[in-house]
């Protein structure tokens, strides 16, 4: 009965699959309490399955974990393909589109040059900065708001709660425990669940009334709720009410978290004071001329992605891939972290080199592109793409063109020597000096 399920890791899962993956092969099974997961470990397999065979490999796990704390039936991430998760994902198509991202160019700006003077005033607190000024442009560009506490709070509280899912939990083997009363002795990951609950409720809710009220007072901005809101008032009852609940759901998701290391490099430098000169910020205009830049938001992407394993399909149908059964609801994980570090693709893949992504001072195109792997596959490719990659260009060159950012320095003045010790479940940026190199 319990299969291989001594052997599906837990810490450092992607470490775990891909000596699992160079015994066995690019793509395994492991078989655990009646369940299969299959994982890939190969860029080419994961598009012959997600992408070309996308109408049978586009759902997701269902679980009692995800239903106990709130996240089931409304989270576009996790809905199971069909007609709700396509309605869902209409709204961010038509906000998040590549041709429409452009017009929040301004808004990553603005608070990338906010960071920019947090940086220099607490250095020690660039990681708070850096999720500051992000969650600022998505509150700003999402629903027309200003950033505050109440909703930092709201959404860091509710996005940790996704640890209890990605960890996996004993609920979703023997869902019949969730029906136990939260005050038995051993329910402890009940009342986690039940704490949980209201506060990914109120991330939800919270945010879409408040940006609702600020359009009937006529106060907004315009934002993506300014613009959903205008849409809905053309529908009636019952289309009206179920396009309310699509807009809040789907807008309150986009409000994801991105994780960005910064890298300082010299050469950015010299690039950045060549392209840019030294009496303006760069601006969305520069970036066709900075390919150091381009490199190095690739190598970023690469060396630390923010997902290392990409989060699950699911198939609809039984399938076969080269002689393989690949049974109806596996669990089919993409091992994006091993892929991003095989050393046939990229030498010496632990070490964070910009210049493997270039050629004759130019970006090569023959070397693969890690935003084809690190966004997923097929239907649920992250829809959130372009918004992303238009505000990691802004941030890491506004970055590097005015801050040195060194490791801290212990009390007799040495700096500290920062080891990296590979890619945690919880990670947090190494961070020290932050200082301006420019008067
Ligand atoms: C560097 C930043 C980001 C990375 C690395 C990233 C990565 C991913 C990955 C790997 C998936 C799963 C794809 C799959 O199932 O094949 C995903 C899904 C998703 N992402 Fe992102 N993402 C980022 C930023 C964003 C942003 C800024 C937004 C919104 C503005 C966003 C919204 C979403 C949504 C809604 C889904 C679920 C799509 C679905 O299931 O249909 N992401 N993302």
């Amino acid at each position: 009965m319990i299969g291989n399920l001594l052997s599906i890791p837990t810490v450092r899962p992607w470490e775990a699959y891909r000596e699992l993956s160079k015994k066995y092969g690019s793509i395994i099974s492991l078989r655990a309490l009646g369940r299969t997961m299959i994982v890939v470990d190969d860029h080419d397999i994961a598009v012959e399955l997600l992408e070309k065979r996308s109408s049978i490999y586009s759902s997701r796990l269902q679980s009692t974990t995800i239903d106990l704390i709130g996240w089931g039936g409304w989270d576009i991430a996790m809905l199971p393909y069909g007609s709700w998760w396509r309605a869902h994902r209409r709204v961010l198509a038509t906000h998040l589109h590549r041709d429409v991202v452009s017009q929040y160019n301004d808004c990553h700006q603005e608070n990338a040059h906010e960071l920019l003077r947090r940086a220099l005033s607490t250095p020690e607190a660039l990681v708070d900065h850096l999720r500051l000024s992000i969650g600022s442009t998505l509150m700003r560009a999402i629903y027309g708001l200003q950033i505050n506490d109440e909703y930092l709070r709201l959404f860091a509280e509710a996005f940790s709660s996704l640890d209890l899912i990605l960890n996996g939990s004993i609920l979703d083997f023997l869902p019949f425990l969730a029906l136990a009363p939260t005050w038995l002795p051993g329910t402890e990951l009940l009342r986690r669940l039940a704490y949980y609950r209201p506060i990914v409720a109120a991330m939800r809710d919270v945010p879409w009334r408040d940006a609702k009220a600020a359009i009937r007072i006529g106060s907004a901005q315009e934002s993506m709720t300014s613009l959903s809101v205008e849409k809905i008032s053309h529908l009636q009852g019952e289309q009206a009410a179920q396009q309310d609940v699509i807009y809040r759901n789907a807008l309150s998701i986009a409000y994801g978290a991105m994780t960005l290391t910064p890298e300082v490099q010299r050469k950015a430098r010299v690039e950045l004071d060549a392209v840019v000169g030294l009496t303006r910020l760069p601006t969305v205009a520069d970036r066709e001329n900075l390919p150091y830049i381009e490199a190095i938001i690739k190598e970023t992407l690469r060396w630390h992605n923010p997902a290392p394993i990409l989060i699950p399909h699911v198939n609809t149908a039984h399938d076969n891939y080269d002689g393989f059964f690949i049974p109806a609801n596996s669990v089919v994980v993409v091992n994006a972290w091993s892929i991003m570090h095989d050393p046939q693709t990229y030498p010496d893949p632990e070490q964070f080199i910009p210049e493997r992504f270039l050629k004759n001072g130019k970006i090569d195109p023959s070397v693969k592109d890690p935003q084809s792997v690190i966004f997923g596959y097929g239907r649920r490719i992250c829809p959130g793409r372009h918004f992303a990659d238009a505000s990691l260009f802004i941030y890491i060159a506004s970055i590097l063109h005015t801050l040195d950012i060194s490791p801290p320095l212990n009390e007799t003045g040495q700096p500290i020597h920062i080891a990296y010790r590979g890619l945690q479940m919880h990670n947090q940026a190494p961070f020290g000096h932050c200082r301006s190199p420019h008067p």
